[in-house]
């Protein structure tokens, strides 16, 4: 092939990319750590967010992924340079973390959409070169609306499908559109490229991560620590962030899946969301207490969307019948009282995060057994993230090119 050829070359999609495991694993990782995103109905998980709440171990899994993407722009254009992925200056203000990666996890809620537009299309967008954008989960199993449409050339309309990948120039050769979602919950794993060194993704705050968390020998317990409640709460007009509208994200993910929360002290008079989400909690359902205490409501969403991604699988165990407890008159008083402070239009909530996959089936068979399987199991992967399956960690740290100074 020509170079005349190689630049010609404007798009590629790959079909089964990304292994069921795998995108599962993403989907746990982004549903459990999500804050809410730059765009309406949008919601994203950055790296440096997850490093930022003490879960960086969860960038793991997703390393080797980015690897073998850019392996594959790099093969497809035809680059004779290394690429280096994307880093810009924070676009937030009220970033807990100086850092932004764009390498985004991002899920698209009902009324999320965007018109014609090329990656490239901002003057500090300019040293974008490539896009991959990875289809978590699928078209119609798990959202409708939210087609992605080349404006012209093959294909013109791509179906998202777990695991298949789109990689395209980020200039205008490649404007492109995705349809409004007008239901359920759409989720990608984005990727922007660069040739500029400059902008290279803080590839030396990962691989110190990695050599960390692949070498430490003393495992120790991840346990996350929520970010500013500012980053959880979705407002109608996603400017007010004054909690006097709209709802938190990390309750509305409990929410829909069918659990209610009851603090430690009673808080039943705290309004503070702040203080609220770094209190710990258990987990009930109906008229049933799990009795096992959380140290804040992000370490009940891990499990939760733990067990989610591991339910189908489990192997049941007896419980220990003390583990489950009725809710007293009083217990359940104080579970309501505390819904008004963490949502204020639970219309709006059920309306943004409708028709949940796993709220579904697991209203029908959830079981106490199965969450308490969930929960020593999501210690276990907390806590040696090295040692997990094949496929997880690579053979060896990823290897990083550090821009040159
Ligand atoms: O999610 C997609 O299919 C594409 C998203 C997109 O175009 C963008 O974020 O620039
Ligand atoms: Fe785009």
């Amino acid at each position: 092939m020509g170079e005349a050829e190689e630049g010609r070359r404007r798009r590629l999609i790959l079909h089964n990319f990304l292994s069921l495991q795998e995108c599962k694993e993403l989907e746990f990782i982004h549903k459990s750590n999500c804050t809410v995103g730059y765009r309406p109905n949008v919601f994203s998980t950055t790296l440096s967010h997850l490093i930022a709440t003490n879960s960086a171990h969860l960038i793991i899994p997703f390393v080797p992924v980015r690897e073998r993407l850019k392996e594959k722009v790099e093969e497809f254009f035809g680059c004779q340079f290394e690429l280096f992925v994307e880093f810009t200056a924070p676009e937030h203000a009220g970033m807990i973390s100086h850092l932004s990666f764009r390498s985004l996890f991002l899920s698209w809620s009902r009324g999320a959409s965007i018109g014609w537009h090329s990656d490239d299309n901002r003057p500090y967008l300019k040293q974008r070169h490539f896009a991959a954008v990875c289809y978590l989960n699928n078209y119609v199993d798990d959202f409708k609306g939210g087609l992605f449409h080349f404006q012209d050339g093959d294909p013109e309309t791509i179906v998202p499908s777990c695991g298949d990948v789109v990689i395209y120039t980020a200039d205008s050769r490649n404007t492109h559109s995705v349809d409004e979602i007008t239901d359920g919950e759409r989720l990608t794993l984005a990727l922007w490229f660069s040739r500029d060194a400059t902008y290279d993704e803080d590839a030396k705050l990962i691989s110190l991560l990695s050599q960390s968390l692949l070498h430490d020998n003393v495992p120790k317990l991840c346990l996350p620590m929520p970010a500013s409640s500012n980053m959880y709460w979705f407002s109608p007009d996603q400017a007010s962030s004054d909690h006097q509208l709209g709802f938190d994200i990390c309750w509305a993910r409990l929410h829909v899946l069918g659990y209610d929360l009851l603090f430690r002290q009673d808080k039943s008079h705290c309004s503070n969301i702040a203080e609220l989400l770094m209190e710990p909690l258990r987990l009930a359902r109906g008229d049933e207490l799990f009795d096992h205490e959380f140290i804040n409501i992000l370490h009940a969403l891990q499990v939760v969307q733990f067990h989610c991604w591991k339910a189908p699988g489990l192997e049941s165990v007896k419980l220990e019948t003390s583990k489950v407890v009725r809710l007293s008159q009083s217990q359940r008083e104080i579970i309501l009282h505390l819904k008004s402070s963490f949502v204020k239009d639970l219309h709006l909530l059920e309306s943004v995060f409708s028709n949940v996959a796993c709220a579904e089936s697991s209203q029908n068979s959830f079981n106490w057994a199965d969450f308490s399987v969930a929960v020593t199991l999501w210690e276990d992967y907390s806590r040696k993230p090295r040692r997990r399956g094949q496929g997880h960690v690579p053979p060896s740290a990823p290897t990083f090119k550090f821009p040159s100074p």
